[in-house]
């Protein structure tokens, strides 16, 4: 069965705080964007996604993404993050019930479409989740089929989703570990090929996807 994605997004010009300086200020929003973009065009050509929708603070600040088929709504109050997912997750079972959902998080640009649908197999339609490469963050959650996905994002998300049942899964899947928060992730991510969007505005060799 092929999974639903929620990928949540803050406004682009309030999101990646802890990337700030890595471009020019009046750059930093695009960055966001071009992260978020290559994450979603990834997403979007996986093998077991069927749909991606994205849960926005400001759905016209990311407009641009819907050109990669992607679904926008946005956020119903200022909830935070695991809020905004719980909603996504909310109109996922009300057009189908027993599916598979899933949370993706927008900052993986060197992800690979082999990596998620290799972790959509491990996973094989169980509550499970990827963990960042530090080990401490979860950059995918998947729920058990028509079961709750129970989000619980934040500072030490690995530990808790652990906490809750859900089973860590052990793929390399280094492109889907590799989330960018800091200039330390910017610099891993280069180094492993990002896609299109965030290598034009970088000026970094491109991913063959
Ligand atoms: N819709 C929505 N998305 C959120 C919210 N908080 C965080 N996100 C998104 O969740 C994802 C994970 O958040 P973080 O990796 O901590 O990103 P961030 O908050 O932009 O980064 P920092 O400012 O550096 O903490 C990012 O895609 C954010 O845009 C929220 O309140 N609402
Ligand atoms: C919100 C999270 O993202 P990050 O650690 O990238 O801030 C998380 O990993 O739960």
């Amino acid at each position: 069965m092929d999974v639903d994605l929620i990928v949540p997004m803050k406004r682009p010009t309030q999101g990646k705080s802890r990337l700030r300086g890595a471009v020019v200020p009046e750059r930093h929003p695009e960055l966001v964007l071009a992260l978020a973009y290559d994450t979603l065009a990834a997403a979007t050509s996986a093998d077991g996604v069927r749909r991606v929708l994205v849960v926005a603070a400001d759905p016209a600040s990311v407009a641009d993404l819907v050109e990669l088929g992607v679904e926008i709504v946005a956020e119903p109050s200022r909830g935070g993050l695991n809020a905004a997912l719980l909603y996504g997750e909310e109109l996922l079972r009300r057009d189908t019930p027993s599916g598979l959902v899933g949370a993706l998080q927008a900052d993986l640009p060197a992800l690979r479409t082999e990596d998620l649908t290799a972790a959509l197999a491990e996973a094989a339609g169980g509550r499970a989740f990827v963990a960042d490469r530090q080990g401490t963050g979860t950059t995918l959650l998947l729920a058990a089929a028509g079961l709750p996905l129970a989000p619980r994002f934040g500072e030490g998300s690995a530990r808790a989703h652990t906490a809750s049942g859900a089973t860590p899964l052990t793929i390399a899947a280094e492109s889907l570990r590799a989330d960018v928060d800091t200039a330390d992730d910017l610099a891993h991510v280069r180094a492993l090929g990002v896609g299109k969007r965030t290598s034009t505005l970088l000026g970094t060799p491109c991913v063959a996807m």
